[in-house]
């Protein structure tokens, strides 16, 4: 009798389905944040990872698998071929190219156009009830374009959108106000980065609008200049790629709150990227769980706000009419 026999004695074949699956297309310095934050953090117990390097992500498997007992029993596996995403929850896609120094997330559009043109079929063919989250940039319009190349109704394509720019606003406003970035309340809609809009109308701490205490607040003529924290949220992926290279831990996490809200239900408010009319995707406040997204949130803006907003989308569609498909 060999060894594993005499230990165990089989009552049943073993299943891998955990039901929470989750695949990362692209094990750059993006896709290797959010597994990482997504496997310590118990988001997932099953996650694939798939990328056209097929020593990269090998390297990248083995060197997660080692680290194995010090995290929650998660299954990893990988390959440059598709059929290790089957059955996947989330797929979610942070393959392509990234911003060079001076470059912005706009000018990468038909370079990561083209890689999404390859993913997307091969991942739906693998797992045709999945849920698409994209965080290959320029975000929104490569949320707008897996839409169109996927099929998918609009509430099963994701991305992560603002939820990054929301997040450094919320920091940024805590370093302001001494109080932790979860006890400060803010949300950045529209293009994630440069045309993005801070809702300074909603900002608040414990229900208390600062707008009703500065009615200036994040406008041109607020003698307190607090427009200046908007303004370095949109300097800030310039600022970290010019000082390492890119950007990496803030999206890991970002992407793995994500994915949690999806694969627990949670029925979670994020900024995260929509169809808000027929031909541009922008973030929005929307209630996310296991069917994607839920709700949009009706946030009331102020004319000024609506006008920015208005401002992104007419940017959006103006480089989405450029794109090759
Ligand atoms: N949405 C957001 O908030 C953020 C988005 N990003 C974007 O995420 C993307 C990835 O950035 P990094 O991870 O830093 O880049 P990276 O260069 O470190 O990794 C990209 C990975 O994609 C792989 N890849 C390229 N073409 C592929 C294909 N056809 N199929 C499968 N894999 C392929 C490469 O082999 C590489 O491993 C960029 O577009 C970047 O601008 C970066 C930070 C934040
Ligand atoms: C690169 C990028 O999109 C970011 O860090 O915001």
């Amino acid at each position: 009798m060999e060894t594993l026999s005499k230990l165990l004695q089989p009552i049943q074949k073993k299943t891998d389905d955990t039901g929470n699956k989750v695949t990362v297309v692209g094990v750059g310095q993006v896709g290797m944040a959010a597994v990482f934050a997504m496997l310590t953090q118990g988001v997932t117990s099953n996650i694939a990872l798939v990328d056209v390097s097929a020593e990269k992500v090998k390297g990248e498997m083995l060197d997660l698998q080692h680290g194995s007992a010090f995290m929650r029993n998660a299954k990893i596996s990988a390959s440059t071929d598709y059929a290790v995403s089957a059955g996947s929850k989330i797929c979610i896609v942070t393959a392509g190219v990234r911003q060079r120094e001076g470059e912005t997330r706009l000018d990468l559009v038909q370079r990561n156009t083209d890689v999404l043109k390859m993913i997307i079929p091969q991942l739906l063919k693998h797992s045709p009830d999945t849920i698409l989250m994209i965080a290959s940039n320029p975000v929104d319009i490569l949320t707008f374009v897996t839409w169109k190349l996927s099929g998918l109704p609009k509430q099963r394509v994701i991305g992560s959108g603002t939820n990054l720019d929301s997040a450094r606003f919320r920091y940024l406003l805590s370093e302001r106000l001494g109080i932790a970035p979860t006890s400060c309340h803010g949300y950045i809609i529209g293009e994630h980065g440069d045309t993005s809009v801070p809702v300074w109308s909603g900002v608040n701490i414990a229900g208390v609008r600062l707008s009703d205490l500065n009615k200036d607040i994040g406008s041109a003529c607020d003698t307190e200049n607090w427009k200046v924290v908007h303004e370095k949220v949109v300097q800030s992926a310039y600022e970290v790629i010019k000082l390492k290279g890119y950007t990496s831990w803030a999206i890991g996490l970002s992407l793995a709150q994500l994915a949690r809200a999806i694969l627990t239900n949670a029925h979670s408010v994020h900024p995260g990227e929509h169809g808000i009319e027929d031909e541009a995707f922008l973030s929005l406040p929307c209630v996310l769980g296991t069917c994607g997204v839920y709700d949009i949130v009706r946030q009331p803006l102020t004319d000024n706000e609506l006008q920015q907003l208005r401002k992104s989308a007419k940017v959006m569609a103006q480089v989405q009419a450029g794109i090759k498909f």
